[in-house]
């Protein structure tokens, strides 16, 4: 990889392996699932290579990538999905890392929810930027699955020029996509939604037995 500064290259990979442990462990990027990325100074991303195990990154699963979505690695093929990060580091300058994870919770709460969730009155809505009380609301779109990843950026582009503080979207059938400042940030995200992902189907579970 020509002309890149190493050691940060280095220490975003770790952080991105380690990120992958953790989900792996909880469960949330089975079978090869999922894909991350950070971005660097220069505004290249290290990306993860497509069809690795996230829950077993080495550094060698890691790769450079432009914002038009080019590898900058010889011989590595960058993840299907990665004009769904391209897009967003295009459009935010401080965004700093994006994050996609495949749990069974996120999987199954976008197929009852076509139409989108919109998540209220929880606590942990503050492990949202700008977010300082319980009383604020997070709503998540929905997008129909595609394997055009062109024309489902094209959509994410549409939902983010409507709602451009919006932290994070589903995909039916398919995962979550949410992002931050930093891979720490992303994955802080990552974890309130998980847990209010939980909330929301344990509350269709009672509300089924009212
Ligand atoms: C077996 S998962 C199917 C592809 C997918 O949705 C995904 O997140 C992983 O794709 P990648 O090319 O990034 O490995
Ligand atoms: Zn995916």
């Amino acid at each position: 990889m020509a002309d890149v500064d190493e050691s940060r290259f280095d220490e975003l990979a770790g952080q991105l392996i380690e990120a992958g442990r953790f989900f792996f462990s909880r469960g949330w990027v089975p079978a090869t699932s999922g894909n991350f990325s950070a971005r660097l100074d220069d505004g290249r991303i290290v990306l993860t290579v497509s069809g690795r195990h996230k829950g077993r990154l080495e550094r060698d699963d890691l790769m450079l990538a432009d914002l038009d979505g080019r590898s900058l690695s010889p011989g590595r093929r960058p993840s299907a999905e990665t004009g769904l990060h391209t897009l967003l580091y295009r459009r935010n300058p401080q965004l700093g890392a994006v994050l996609h994870t495949h749990s069974a919770r996120a999987t199954v709460l976008s197929m009852r929810r076509p139409q989108g969730v919109w998540l209220r009155d929880y606590e942990v809505l503050k492990a949202f930027p700008g977010i300082e009380t319980h009383t604020s609301q997070v709503h998540l779109p929905v997008f129909a699955n595609d394997q055009d990843i062109g024309r489902l950026a094209a959509e994410v582009e549409r939902h983010l020029d409507r709602e451009p503080a919006s932290p994070g979207y589903l995909i039916a059938g398919h995962g979550l996509y949410t992002w931050g400042e930093t891979v720490s940030d992303a994955l802080r995200h990552v974890e309130a939604l998980e847990f209010l992902f939980e909330c929301e189907l344990l509350q269709t579970r009672f509300d089924s037995h009212e």
